[in-house]
């Protein structure tokens, strides 16, 4: 469970150009559960995902982590938490150009120092897990959008992390990757992994694997609206 206290975010604060991108944020996300946050361009939907995946430290307020206050850590422990408990999905993949798909996957676990030969096997079981195999030693540029997404997905999951964060992630797939992608965080979720996306799609929004819809306006949290009640 991830629960944010009152989180507000301002960049350049005290500036001119100051931004309130997140503006006293209360809520729980449940573990093993796929939570989509929604919202009109600019509503705070990547820095709260930010706030929460401890890439961010928020301006005030406090995250948790099952129950451990996380957002005043210093650096080191945050990056310790990072690497630890959070696998990253990023809108145009961020898959380092020049190397190859084994290398990308293998690059967030390099810091922690397991011996070359277990990393390279546990990378491999996760590209082969995506249909990749053949595509392992393939530069970066050379794959095609699916691919690419696939080598992406397989580099979030190397340090087989409890949390899985998705920014935009269908926002450059067309429908079939679209649901290919959204596929697989079923299986994850499955697995019992929690998943937590940003997305503009309502095809994300209205997948059977969501359990929950957070709309976002200005920074803000808006209230689910009423239901109705059904006319006799
Ligand atoms: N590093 C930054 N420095 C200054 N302002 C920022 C920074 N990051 C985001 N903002 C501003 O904070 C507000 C919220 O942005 P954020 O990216 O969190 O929204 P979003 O809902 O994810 O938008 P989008 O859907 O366009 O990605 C916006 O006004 C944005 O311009």
């Amino acid at each position: 469970m991830i629960t944010l206290q009152s989180v507000t975010k301002t960049y350049n604060a005290g500036r001119p150009n100051a931004v309130t991108a997140l503006d006293g944020i209360d809520l729980s996300i449940e573990g093993r559960a796929v939570t989509v946050l929604k919202g009109p361009s600019g509503s705070g939907k990547s820095s709260l995902l930010s706030v929460v995946a401890c890439m961010a430290r928020p301006s005030t307020g406090r995250v948790s982590l099952d129950g451990e206050v996380v957002s005043g850590l210093p650096e080191h422990f945050q990056t310790e938490l990072r690497r630890e408990r959070f696998g990253f999905i990023f809108q145009r993949f961020n898959l380092v150009r020049g190397l190859t798909v084994l290398e990308n996957v293998m690059l967030p676990a390099a810091p922690l120092g397991q011996p070359f030969g277990e990393l390279r096997a546990r990378a491999m079981d996760r590209i082969e897990a995506l249909g990749l195999g053949p595509r392992a030693q393939t530069r970066i540029e050379l794959l095609s959008g699916g691919e690419a997404q696939r080598a992406a997905i397989a580099r979030a999951l190397i340090n087989d992390p409890p949390i899985l964060i998705a920014d935009e992630p269908t926002a450059n797939l067309d429908s079939a990757l679209s649901e290919t992608f959204l596929q697989i965080v079923a299986e994850e979720k499955a697995r019992g992994r929690t998943v937590i996306m940003s997305s503009h799609d309502p095809r994300v929004w209205g997948a059977d694997c969501v359990d929950r819809v957070v709309s976002m306006r200005d920074g803000r949290i808006e209230d689910a609206p009423a239901q109705q009640e059904p006319q006799p």
